[in-house]
């Protein structure tokens, strides 16, 4: 057994070429440990969505490893990747992708009807009651709220009790009070449940309720915070935003 949830070895992403190429992630070696939630932060263009996709065996690095527990995650195929994606890994995006004709309850659903599983509506219901939404259970996502629509897709990403859960600016559409519960919501997550948070994010605030901080600098590791506050945290990332990459 490994404390390890998701490794990264010298992973390097590099997109087109010739004079085109761009070195998204440039030798990037990183270990989020199990139960532990990071922020993952840094200038816009550093890597850092990237970062996040080839972790998640989203994307597949151009060159390094990726593992999850004991599980090499770029020598899976397509479809063994799918899988582990499916039983393993939750994902909330800044652009929700709810399904337009389902209601919240089926949204939320849904992960477990793509596992073959046939989901409980109690524990549905519990879900949606966890991000505050138990009285939108029949709403389709166009009667919802940015911030409510992004709550569903939290209770989405949490209904099949990730290992891991990686989140793009998952607070990014909310006010800041739903912004603030949805955050707490993460760190018991990680508290309660020992599952493992890695969330990109542009605003110190949120970031300060994890336990870390990751800076990247144009797809290279610039550092870390560990407990952090936000003000220290804002610091930091100023300082990396006023270097002309
Ligand atoms: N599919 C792609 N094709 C070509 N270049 C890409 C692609 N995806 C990302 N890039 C480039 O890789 C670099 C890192 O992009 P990435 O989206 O990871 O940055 P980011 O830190 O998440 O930025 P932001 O904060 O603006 O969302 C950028 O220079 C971007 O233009």
């Amino acid at each position: 057994m490994t404390d390890t949830a998701i490794e990264l070895r010298s992973v390097s992403r590099r997109f087109g070429s010739g004079d085109n190429a761009v070195t998204a992630l440039d030798e990037v070696s990183l270990a989020f440990p199990k139960g532990t939630f990071t922020a993952v932060m840094g200038p816009s263009g550093s890597g850092k969505s990237t970062l996040l996709q080839c972790a998640a065996g989203l994307d597949r690095p151009t060159s390094g490893s990726v593992a999850m527990g004991g599980t090499e995650m770029t020598r899976l195929s397509e479809t063994q990747l799918t899988l582990l994606r499916r039983e393993r890994i939750g994902f909330v995006f800044q652009a929700f992708n709810l399904l337009p004709s389902l209601t919240a309850e089926q949204n939320v659903a849904l992960p477990l009807r793509l596992a073959g599983r046939r989901p409980s509506k109690a524990r549905v219901r519990e879900v949606l009651g966890q991000v505050g939404l138990g009285n939108r259970a029949r709403h389709r996502p166009s009667e919802m709220s940015g911030g409510q629509q992004q709550r569903v897709a939290l209770a989405r990403a949490l209904i099949t009790r990730p290992e891991v859960l990686f989140g793009d600016e998952p607070t990014g559409a909310l006010d800041s009070r739903t912004g603030r519960q949805v955050l707490a919501l993460l760190r018991g997550m990680a508290d309660r449940e020992g599952q493992t948070i890695i969330m990109v994010t542009h605003d110190p605030v949120a970031a300060s309720s994890a336990d870390r901080v990751v800076f990247l600098f144009d797809g290279r590791v610039n550092g870390e915070l560990i407990g952090a506050g936000a003000d220290d945290i804002a610091a930091r990332l100023t300082k990396l935003e006023a270097v002309p990459c």
